[in-house]
């Protein structure tokens, strides 16, 4: 199944846009143009407030939604969207994680049944059960949970056993669309320990998806922040934490209350993000961005600010007022 990237990424999402249109309300373009890669073995963090675009994004990248235009690749192939409640690609390896986990279990059926359903063709015969006891054994479950329903467990466990079901089909990536934003405290923690120990254990890439930016600090390599369907930068985790490159990342970093020597209460950011179908012209951060300044009303670049990007007019020397602040 693992075959050769040519390319050296695994994931590729390329000017993507998804375009809703809705009854009686104009078309919102919830996902306006992002390109993303995610590499074999690499934590790729996405993160943004509610109502961004990330689901959007992780819906139309595992071929749940067809994108409004754009292309998504997968080791090489193109995507092909077959709908919602077909497995779409899992002969390309690429398998998704949601938040609710019963959105990928199906309760009125076992969870064997369910793994089994998962684990590829060529196992054959009694190694299939004994995969599907590995599949438990690696999420931390007791065997005798194939012949339980998910109703039978709490919310931690069910989330355990929706990842042992996008590992059955021995994916090479996961899309993680808020994996543990509806479990409480003491389950998060075990389940992003799980999710993510697996993950490097098997060599895994991830598109791990989080409006919690201190979590995606946490445990992504590279980090992707989104503002209103668009990417605005893209960094090394730790370099987009200590020296963000763009005022809406400077802001939800700010948001994250701040511990230790030197403690800090969070600073909320002003103003709401608008409606997707009203996005403002040009930057789309404007509104609420203390910089703006007159080149903000056009379409921001996207600067190669080597090894990293950031979709901010303030990187570009050519045009940025002498005296900038720090993003
Ligand atoms: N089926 C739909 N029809 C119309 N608008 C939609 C639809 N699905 C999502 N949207 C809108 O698209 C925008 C992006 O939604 P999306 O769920 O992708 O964002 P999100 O960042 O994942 O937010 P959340 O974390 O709250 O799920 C929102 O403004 C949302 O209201």
């Amino acid at each position: 199944m693992n075959e050769p990237v040519g390319s050296g990424s695994l994931l590729e999402i390329s000017d993507v846009e998804v375009e809703y249109k809705p009854r009686g309300r104009g078309p919102v373009r919830a996902v306006a143009g992002v390109s993303l890669e995610v590499a074999p073995g690499q934590i790729v963090g996405l993160v943004g407030e509610s109502g961004c675009g990330k689901s959007s994004l992780a819906r139309v990248a595992v071929g749940l939604a067809a994108p409004s235009a754009g292309t998504i690749r997968f080791a090489g192939r193109p995507i092909t969207p077959l709908g919602w409640r077909r497995r779409p690609v899992p002969e390309v390896g690429l398998q998704m994680v949601f938040q609710n986990p019963y959105a990928s279990l199906n309760p009125r059926r076992t969870i064997g049944a369910q793994l089994l359903d998962g684990v590829p063709d060529t196992v054959t015969g009694a190694a299939r059960r004994t995969r599907v006891a590995d599949l438990l054994d690696r999420v931390g479950m007791p065997g005798e949970a194939a012949e339980r329903y998910p109703h039978q467990f709490s919310g931690g466990q069910r989330q355990r056993l929706a990842i042992a079901r996008a590992l059955a089909p021995e994916p090479r990536m996961i899309i993680a669309d808020e994996p543990v934003t509806a479990l409480d405290a003491s389950s998060q923690a075990q389940v992003v320990n799980l999710l993510v120990g697996l993950v490097r254990d098997l060599d895994m890439g991830m598109l791990f998806i989080s409006h919690d930016l201190s979590l995606v600090h946490e445990i992504a390599d590279v980090t992707a922040v989104m503002y209103l369907g668009r990417i605005v930068e893209t960094a090394p985790t730790r370099q987009l934490w200590h020296s963000p490159r763009h005022p809406y990342s400077r802001a939800l970093i700010d948001a994250v209350p701040q511990i230790g020597p030197h403690p800090q209460l969070p600073r909320t950011l002003a103003g709401e993000v608008p409606d997707p179908a009203h996005a403002p012209a040009g930057c789309r951060f404007r509104p609420r961005c203390p910089h703006a300044f007159g080149p903000c009303g056009k379409q921001p670049p996207t600067l190669d600010l080597g090894g990293r990007s950031a979709a901010c007019w303030l990187n570009d020397p050519a045009v940025a007022p002498t005296t900038v602040p720090a993003a």
